[in-house]
């Protein structure tokens, strides 16, 4: 054994060396970037874990420039990317994907024919027939229902004068309101106790980041697609309620799709919601159940929580801005004059003021991306490499990690100005924002990202936020509830949470007329 051992060490030895002098070096390990202060975790802790979302990461982009490496858990290469032309270049090319984990995850909880995975035609497919109830036309239907969720938070809030309430969880009731109303035209209790307290369960799972998670992620993102498959199985809190989340969604999303189907066929009124539409096999672009039933969960969850965070964070700024509040509703009232409705789109503090808060607030700052093929990433803005070299592409290899950073994209001086950290809704209208080639479907924004996936609702969560906005204001002032310090977290979403690390918004909510 010991005679086998010693002609065997060298061998070994040689191979390893062979094989790490032969496999090309990363030019992600040419970038500058910040030393890692942790094996194990790399910068994921500074990353992902800190008391205030950026505090770490809007520092690097000041050093560094917009495209810059890191490290991930245990020694992994990863490239930030926060440059105008690369993320563009990176959502739309084939040559990127989602991560496995974020995929997977998906797969869990919506089944594997939810619009967020599918790929190519699948996608184009349902997402084209989903599209119907999206369009600039079908949203502008839609300020009625807005309107009355609006109402609904109003009454809630007349329940609670002038003491400090937690806005977080009202706003979120609503926008799930809202879009059940929209899109399958009933209200949120036709979906079952069960799938409303199953939806409680998601989101209080997803409101949780730890270092146990970190590095949960980073084992499991290891794992082959087999395991995901057997894990589902597993009693455990998280795969229980993931479980049920997809049986649900298929039988909830499947009995409205027959309820529909039903009426139409006996020739009954079903509305003119997009459900309705798409199970109406009349209509020019029908979708069968199998294809419509599991996109149910997926529209209302992607338009829960984004939607009532980005609300939330509006209201936050308000209160921090009695001034700005002050002249908001001086519009508000102003555009109402003798009117019952509003033209949202003549109100230009209103629309400066949004624009401010999903540049401010990506619901998603941060996307890991994997690299299919080896591929070169163009840059707009050239960066200095550790060498000390100015570089304007940056090659990768199939299976290393992007890390697609909205957030900072949004906070970068070349784009937004001197004080990209400061809420200004002036900058919107004293032309400060970059002018030149368009990024992302609203305000050269990417907070609705952008490629084949680009968030379907977006038209929909700018004309619900314009509507909710403009009631809560020309309503209720808000103010900052005395020793309470708001900051941001990164959970699943960006979330506003409170000291103890809760997502929360407490604030004074005072009754106007
Ligand atoms: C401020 C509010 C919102 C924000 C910031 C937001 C953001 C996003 C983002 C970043 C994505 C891409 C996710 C990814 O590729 O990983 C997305 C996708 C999506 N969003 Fe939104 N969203 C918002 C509101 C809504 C609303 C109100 C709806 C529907 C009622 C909606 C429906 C969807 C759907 C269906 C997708 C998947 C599209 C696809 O995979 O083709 N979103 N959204």
């Amino acid at each position: 054994m010991e005679y086998a051992l010693h002609y065997a060490a060298p061998v070994v030895a040689v191979v390893l060396i062979l094989y790490s002098s032969l496999r090309r070096r990363s030019a992600i390990q040419d970038l500058a970037g910040p030393s890692s202060p942790s094996w194990i975790f790399g910068h994921m802790r500074q990353l992902l874990l800190s008391s205030g979302y950026g505090a770490h990461e809007f520092n690097w982009l000041n050093l560094y420039g917009p495209v810059y490496a890191l490290k991930g858990c245990f020694g992994q290469d990863r490239l930030m990317v926060a440059d105008a032309v690369a993320i563009p270049y990176i959502l739309n090319s084939p040559n990127f994907r989602h991560s496995s984990t974020e995929d997977n995850t998906r797969n869990l909880v919506f089944g594997e024919k939810n619009l967020l995975v599918l790929k190519r035609s699948d996608h184009r497919r349902i997402r084209s027939a989903l599209n119907t109830g999206f369009t600039a036309a079908t949203v502008r239907s839609y300020p009625a229902v807005f309107k009355m969720v609006a109402e609904q938070i109003c009454e809630q809030l007349e329940n609670f004068p002038s003491t400090t309430t937690d806005v977080c969880s009202l706003l979120n009731a609503a926008t799930l309101e809202a879009t059940c109303q929209a899109i399958l035209g009933h209200p949120t209790q036709h979906l079952g106790q069960e799938f409303v307290a199953n939806n409680h369960d998601i989101l209080k799972l997803t409101a949780s980041q730890s270092e146990v998670h970190v590095l949960a992620d980073a084992i499991i993102s290891r794992l082959p697609t087999w395991f995901w498959r057997a894990a589902i199985h597993l009693p455990t809190k998280p795969l229980i309620v993931a479980r049920k989340a997809r049986s649900l969604s298929n039988q909830v999303g499947g009995r409205i799709f027959r309820e529909k189907r039903e009426a139409t066929v006996q020739g009954l009124e079903t509305g003119s919601d997009l459900f309705s539409r798409l199970a109406n096999p009349n209509y020019s672009n029908p979708l069968a159940e199998e294809d419509l039933a599991p996109q149910m969960a997926v529209v209302l969850v992607a338009g829960q929580e984004t939607t009532s965070n980005a609300i939330s964070f509006s209201l936050l700024e308000l209160a921090k801005h009695p001034d700005f509040q002050d002249r908001l509703r001086a519009e508000i009232y102003s555009a109402l004059g003798n009117n019952t409705s509003l033209a949202y789109e003549n109100m230009p503090l209103l629309n400066a003021f949004l624009r401010e808060i999903l540049r401010l607030y990506p619901a998603v700052p941060l996307s890991d991306r994997i690299v299919l093929e080896d591929t070169i990433i163009p840059l707009g803005e050239s960066v200095i490499s550790s060498k000390g070299e100015r570089i304007n592409q940056i090659p990768v290899r199939k299976g290393e990690i992007v890390t697609v950073a909205i957030g900072a994209y949004q906070r970068h001086p070349s784009r937004w100005g001197k004080d990209p950290h400061t809420f200004n809704p002036s900058r919107w209208l004293d032309g400060e924002t970059y002018q030149g080639e368009a990024v992302g479907p609203y305000a050269n924004l990417l907070t609705f990202f952008g490629g084949p996936h680009i968030c379907l609702g977006w038209r929909f969560a700018v004309f619900e936020m314009q509507v909710i906005i403009c009631e809560l204001v020309g309503k209720f002032s808000f103010a900052m509830p005395d020793n309470e310090p708001i900051n941001m977290r990164l959970m699943t979403a960006l979330q506003p949470i409170v000291a103890t690390g809760e997502r929360a918004l407490p604030l004074h909510v005072t009754r106007l007329v």
